[in-house]
């Protein structure tokens, strides 16, 4: 099995790849709804998240109130650090546990987009590492648009995450999205050819298809050397 590791920086065009991903047939886990999933009312992020930030982050209907979340944490990085802390291992858990599910539905190649990847230390999970680069300036533009926040908002989320040439540095596959999206559909047509390369042995190994086989491998040699200390 295959896991690809989609990330890059908030607003730099993840979701726009993950959608291109999606639209050549590709399964693709995604970290933000699997937090949304965790931070859901009732759940156990929630529990946690509450205890350790009080009842104000709540809504009247008990759901977190996501923007007031999101402006403390971004604008505090030690209560980021603890929103982090509390959510990782629920986090992780929701994303090993949809990979598993793909996987035993039989997919070779699966794309995780984890906008934290190396943040949170994912990265030695997956390979290749796909990162969405953007420039520091077209990523401030495209926040604030999208999201229709002030200049300062957008620029503490940015701030917020490792920066994106330092995410440059490490990955393995770099797709430029400061361009027009033509462009970036130009560039995911080569990112393509490199992602269905054939499976390597180790990869075929993780595969349900090569798990198969080898318990089969197994279960064929213990019979025959049952088979022959008859004789
Ligand atoms: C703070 C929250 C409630 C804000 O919710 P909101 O709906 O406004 O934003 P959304 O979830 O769509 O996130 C948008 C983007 O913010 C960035 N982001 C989210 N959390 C963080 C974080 N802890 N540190 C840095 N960047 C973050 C990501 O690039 C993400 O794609 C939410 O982002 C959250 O629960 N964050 C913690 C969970 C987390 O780490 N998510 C990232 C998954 S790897
Ligand atoms: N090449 C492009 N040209 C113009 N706009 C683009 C391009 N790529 C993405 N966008 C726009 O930029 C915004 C951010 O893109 P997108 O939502 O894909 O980023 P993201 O990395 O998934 O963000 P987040 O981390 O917040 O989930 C969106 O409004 C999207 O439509």
């Amino acid at each position: 099995m295959r896991i690809v590791g989609l990330t890059g920086g908030i607003a730099s065009g993840k979701s726009t790849v993950s959608n291109l991903f999606k639209a050549h047939d590709f399964p693709v886990v995604d970290a933000d709804l699997v937090a949304r999933d965790v931070l859901k009312k009732g759940n156990t992020g929630w529990k946690k998240v509450v205890s350790a930030f009080g009842d104000d982050i709540l809504q009247p209907d008990g759901e977190v109130d996501r923007p007031k979340l999101g402006q403390i944490i971004f604008s505090n990085p030690e209560k980021r650090k603890l929103l982090n802390r509390v959510l990782a291992p629920y986090i992780w858990f929701g994303i090993v546990w949809e990979v598993l599910k793909l996987w035993m539905e039989g997919f070779k190649i699966i794309v995780v987009d984890v906008p934290l990847l190396f943040e949170a230390k994912m990265d030695k999970w997956t390979k290749p590492i796909v990162l969405v680069w953007v420039d520091s300036e077209t990523q401030l533009q495209r926040l604030m648009l999208r999201d229709s926040t002030s200049e300062d908002d957008a620029q503490n989320k940015i701030n917020a995450q490792m920066s994106l040439d330092l995410k440059k540095s490490k990955a393995d596959l770099v797709i430029d999205n400061t361009g027009s999206l033509k462009d970036l559909r130009e560039q995911f047509r080569s990112i393509l050819v490199i992602v269905t390369k054939p499976l390597t042995w180790t990869e075929f190994g993780f595969s349900r298809r090569g798990v198969a086989l080898f318990l089969l491998s197994i279960v064929v040699g213990v019979l025959m050397y049952f088979q022959s200390s008859l004789y």
